[in-house]
């Protein structure tokens, strides 16, 4: 009591001296914190969602604001660009992820890259780096092999030229998690095929560990993959009783993925030891395990890398399909350009997809309005301030505790009409033409923990689009009113809830 009392006089007096003053707050009276609660816990049911419906009525006043929440802890919100740039980069040592993300995360990716502050993650940030090289990157031979096995799983078109009726988003999922694996371990996981085969898989099923690979054909992998997301999310929502959402179901599928990814690296790191290290000399694990051969530490940084890259990617593309579905004058336009600038005879290199403005700029507009991770957070390392939005004109610097959450949405930040014009809510690629400040554009944020994966993603979002706009003219949606609503489903990322429902017309028949 007396420490806490010394302790807030201290900050108290920090406040003052740096000239700060509070951001406006929204706590209410008592009543509001307990409702604010209800309101989130009934999302499911009220079909509302958390960003348009509950955040951004919080910003409707200010874009920095706080409120109390129901065990007492102070929680600022910002969607501020300055704000967003002191914490990311400026101030970077005064806010790190916490030992909660760590807590919600551990018993999944243990310690590594997502899950760590300080020498850990400089050190993991160190490994990784040359990992993500141009020259790692360019190499889309995994790539093309999971885009004509997405084009393959679409299935034969009518008289007409039309596919049957599919949901896309599954396939991104697969997509996605093929030239992850690919990447990763050397040999792509093949989902998508496997998905298409399911009696296959149940027999598959019965084989256990024996044969790694008929694990994912078992689909068991998949499965796996979707629980752990989704208890993940809940630990995440559940902030400090994260420890509430867990179950034997939860506990068996992270043994099982644990076990799956030990198999690689078991085989990475023999091979580094015996000089071995032919066959998957190309894959991201074994060129780390010939710097560590700490096999948990490269087990748990695989799967962190598995998980940050697996949905983000897939959840682009389906944001990415959804928009050219519902505007067919830009996915004409942006066909056009892609049959003008990719030869179909000539592979499809990452200069050409860089050199593709058109095609940047939709991305650009795409991760503007659906950027794929919509909410974050950081905790303050120490008394600290960030630079604007307190007082009643929000211009004050504002004092910020030691310990305390400051959350932040790219999502709203992105479609602030004082920032980016009467049409923010617009899906314009045309915008980009002009350039835009540089803090108010944050899909993989900024500063050093930036997302070390972005040219990756942005190369294998490329490479499909390109493919299937070379394949295909016209994606019509089989439910148009519903696809209208681009209703978000909400995990780690954010995707469309209702999928990506459609049928595609094959060009020239
Ligand atoms: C559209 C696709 C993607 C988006 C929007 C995205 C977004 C982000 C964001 C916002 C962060 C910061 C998280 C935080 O610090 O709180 C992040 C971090 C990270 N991303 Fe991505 N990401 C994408 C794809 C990928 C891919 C494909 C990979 C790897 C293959 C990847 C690997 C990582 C890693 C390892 C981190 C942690 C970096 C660190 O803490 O130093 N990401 N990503």
């Amino acid at each position: 009591m007396v420490v806490s009392t010394i302790n807030e006089r201290s900050f108290q007096a920090f406040a003052r001296q740096q000239g700060c003053q509070p951001p406006l707050d929204l706590t209410g009276v008592w009543y509001n914190r307990f409702d604010r609660i209800r309101q989130i816990l009934n999302l499911k049911k009220s079909g509302k969602d958390i960003l348009d419906d509950i955040l951004a009525a919080d910003f409707a006043k200010a874009s920095t604001v706080q409120r109390t929440m129901h065990e007492g802890s102070q929680v600022m919100t910002t969607i501020e660009p300055a704000n967003l740039q002191a914490v990311l980069a400026t101030q970077f040592d005064d806010f790190a992820t916490g030992r909660l993300r760590y807590l919600q995360l551990g018993p999944i990716l243990g310690r590594s890259i997502f899950t760590s502050d300080g020498a850990f993650w400089s050190h993991s940030r160190a490994l990784f780096r040359p990992q993500f090289s141009r020259d790692n990157i360019n190499d889309l031979e995994a790539t093309d092999k999971a885009a004509n096995a997405f084009v393959a799983a679409l299935g034969v078109v009518d008289a007409k030229g039309w596919t049957d009726h599919v949901d896309l988003q599954p396939m991104f999922f697969n997509f996605t998690l093929d030239t992850a694996s690919d990447f990763l371990f050397g040999e792509s996981l093949d989902s998508q095929s496997a998905s298409r085969t399911p009696e296959q898989s149940d027999v598959h099923k019965l084989t256990g560990m024996k044969d790694v690979r008929s694990q994912v054909a078992s689909k068991q992998f998949l499965d796996d993959f979707e629980i752990l997301g989704h208890t993940i999310i809940m630990r995440i929502r559940l902030s400090t009783l994260y420890w509430t959402m867990d179950s034997f179901k939860f506990r068996a599928a992270v043994k099982r993925v644990r076990r799956f990814t030990e198999y690689y690296v078991n085989k990475a790191v023999e091979a580094s030891m015996t000089g071995d290290v032919k066959g998957n000399s190309g894959s991201l694990l074994a060129r780390i395990a010939s710097q560590t051969q700490d096999r948990e530490e490269l087990r748990n940084q695989t799967l962190a890398i598995l998980f940050a890259g697996r949905d983000t990617t897939a959840s682009l593309l389906g944001w990415c399909m959804l928009r050219l579905s519902l505007h067919p004058e830009i996915l004409h336009k942006l066909r056009q350009i892609i049959l003008q600038d990719f030869d179909p005879n000539e592979p499809i290199t990452f200069a050409k997809i860089k050199g593709c403005r058109y095609l940047q700029h939709f991305l650009n507009e795409v991760l503007r309005v659906h950027p794929t991770v919509p909410l974050n957070g950081r905790v303050a390392t120490r008394n600290t301030t960030l630079p604007t939005g307190g007082g009643a004109d929000g211009k004050h610097p504002i004092a910020v505790r030691k310990g305390q959450l400051v959350g932040f949405s790219v999502y709203l930040m992105q479609r602030r009409k004082d920032l980016w014009g009467e049409d923010a809510a617009e899906f314009k690629p045309e915008r980009w033409e002009q350039k835009v400040p540089a803090w108010q554009y944050l899909p993989f944020l900024g500063g050093p923990r930036i997302c070390i994966g972005q040219q990756f993603a942005l190369t294998e979002a490329s490479y499909l689009i390109v493919r299937l706009l070379q394949e295909f003219d016209q994606f019509e949606p089989v439910d148009l009113a519903e696809m209208r609503l681009m209703r978000k489903a909400l995990g780690l990322t954010m995707w469309p809830r209702d999928g990506v429902k459609v049928r595609l017309h094959k060009a020239g028949v």
